[in-house]
């Protein structure tokens, strides 16, 4: 299955103002967004809390945008029937975040919903070996998880690239969604190292303008040569 082009463009909702959530959902809508981005912390897994699934289920019948939910909780799997239920489209569980990934994979399948694999800085694409058959999308974290506004790790540029050889040999079609740090320059290095969508928070809700934000970098985005 080739790259996808121009990448999805995913505005992380992290870098919204919660005090006005459902006008900052709509305002990213109208400003040409392809996926909504729902960053859940847990204080566990990572060292941050920000919001559960009952933001999700209100935000849920304003917008028609696909809910890309990020989960970085551990232990995660009693909460997916509670996630699926608030209308996440996505659910990302991070590989670090147990040891049955592979099962976690298949009840967010069972429950509707299409499954998502994280992966942190520190381990390698090889740790996705075993359950590429089982998602739809791949998060390649490129900061530590836990926080918005973040400098992207360009380190991870080759793992980026190792995925989507490895996506590829599946013969499957897989997102490579690129997660923190995403700017005009990143999403140029992400989206040539392999990505077909870009989260992006900061570099979306941090500007005045999230159509101009939006379009350029979408327009900054490169093909692979
Ligand atoms: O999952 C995370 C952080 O853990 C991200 O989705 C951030 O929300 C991205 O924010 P920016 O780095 O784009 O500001
Ligand atoms: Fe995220």
């Amino acid at each position: 299955m080739p790259i996808h082009f121009p990448p999805l463009i995913a505005p992380s909702v992290l870098s919204a103002d919660f005090s006005r959530m459902a006008d900052e959902v709509a305002a990213v809508e109208r400003a040409g967004a392809d996926w909504l981005h729902l960053d859940v912390m847990d204080g566990h897994f990572v060292p941050n809390l920000s919001f559960g699934a009952q933001l999700i289920k209100a935000l849920r019948p304003q917008s028609s945008l696909v809910f890309d939910v990020h989960l970085m909780m551990a232990p995660v799997d009693p909460f997916l029937e509670m996630f699926a239920e608030a209308g996440a489209d996505h659910i990302h569980v991070h590989v670090e975040a147990g040891p049955h990934t592979h099962r976690t994979l298949q009840q967010i399948r069972a429950l509707g919903v299409k499954p998502g694999v994280a992966i942190c800085p520190a381990t390698p694409a090889q740790a996705l070996e075993e359950v590429l058959d089982l998602v739809d999308v791949i998060l390649v974290m490129t900061v530590n998880p836990g926080f918005g506004g973040q400098k992207f790790l360009t380190s991870q540029l080759g793992k980026i690239r190792t995925l989507r050889r490895m996506a590829e040999a599946t013969g499957r079609d897989i997102r490579i969604g690129v997660d923190g740090g995403v700017d005009i320059r990143t999403a140029a290095l992400a989206t040539e190292a392999g990505a077909d969508m870009l989260v992006a928070g900061t570099s979306v809700y941090g500007q005045p303008d999230y159509e101009r934000a939006i379009a350029d970098l979408r327009g900054a985005a490169r093909r692979a040569s």
